[in-house]
């Protein structure tokens, strides 16, 4: 079953015409890297996906619902199906560890911000939470404060939230880029071992072209708002990566994927 379906999807803001017919499918299971340019359109796809941005034009099925077809509570439903990890970690930094893991519950049990500042949550939620942050390593800050933390470590809690809501897809938009090359890799063989383990569904946006090699089972490459590269990881080269960086390739020169590869990991 496709976790992720998009068809012919356009997205303008104003004038600017971001997404130009993108098409896009994505099984369960799979971790797929995306990469691309600065303003490509990569983040305005993921916002997409996950309800945060209205497309204009075409299909975006999730899970097996199309987006467009849903009613607001239906969609609040699906999104909880969806985790998001961002640059910016995105925490409530004037309250604790805990609580930040706690509010990816939201949506259970009528379960938000207001109830977990007020200790609200049910014993099962808080033994859920304090699980989630055991698994990614930091249940001894637990009760510090996230401003105390660590980009590293706020990251870590990023994804103990998402395994707080039970997401069976996880969209990570940069999810490294604002940290050193240590914890950045770090994060990323967290973030693996947890969708590997719990079967999600990954998509990722990376800039670091060495490490979609590595963690990809899929490879697809954006310019100009369109798909111009899509392969599994162990077929693409360094090289092609690099064309969809460079300012002066058009869309149509980006090379087909090659198999010339001695170079590559294969596992
Ligand atoms: N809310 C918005 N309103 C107007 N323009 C926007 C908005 N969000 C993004 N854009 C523009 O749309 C284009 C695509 O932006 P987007 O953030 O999707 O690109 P990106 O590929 O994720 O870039 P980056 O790698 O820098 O994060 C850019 O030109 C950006 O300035």
């Amino acid at each position: 079953m496709k976790a992720i379906s998009v068809h012919n999807l356009h997205k303008h803001y104003g004038q600017l015409h971001v997404l130009r017919g993108l098409t896009l499918e994505i099984t369960r299971g799979e971790c797929v890297i995306l990469l691309g340019a600065n303003g490509c359109g990569k983040s305005t796809l993921m916002r997409c996906l996950n309800g945060l941005t209205s497309h204009d034009q075409g299909e975006i099925t999730i899970l097996g619902d199309s987006l467009t077809h849903l009613s607001k509570p239906q969609l609040r439903q699906l999104r909880r199906k969806v985790g998001v990890v961002f640059q910016q970690f995105n925490l409530v930094q004037n309250v604790s560890v805990f609580q930040n893991v706690l509010y990816g519950a939201k949506g259970q049990q009528r379960f938000g911000l207001l109830a977990s500042l007020a200790c609200l949550a049910t014993h099962e939620l808080r033994e859920r939470a304090m699980a989630s942050l055991e698994r990614v390593g930091l249940a001894h800050k637990a009760h510090a404060d996230c401003r105390q933390l660590s980009g590293g470590q706020q990251q870590r809690v990023a994804i103990a939230r998402t395994l707080m809501q039970d997401a069976e897809i996880i969209i990570a938009d940069e999810p490294i880029a604002s940290l050193d090359p240590k914890a950045g890799k770090e994060i990323m063989d967290l973030l693996l071992d947890v969708v590997s383990e719990r079967r999600l569904t990954v998509l990722c946006t990376l800039h670091q072209l060495e490490l979609a090699q590595q963690y990809g089972d899929r490879i697809i490459g954006m310019k100009a708002g369109q798909i111009v590269l899509d392969t599994p990881r162990q077929q693409v080269a360094l090289a092609t990566m690099q064309q969809l960086y460079q300012g002066d390739v058009r869309v149509d020169q980006i090379s087909p994927p090659t198999v010339d590869n001695a170079a590559l990991p294969t596992s």
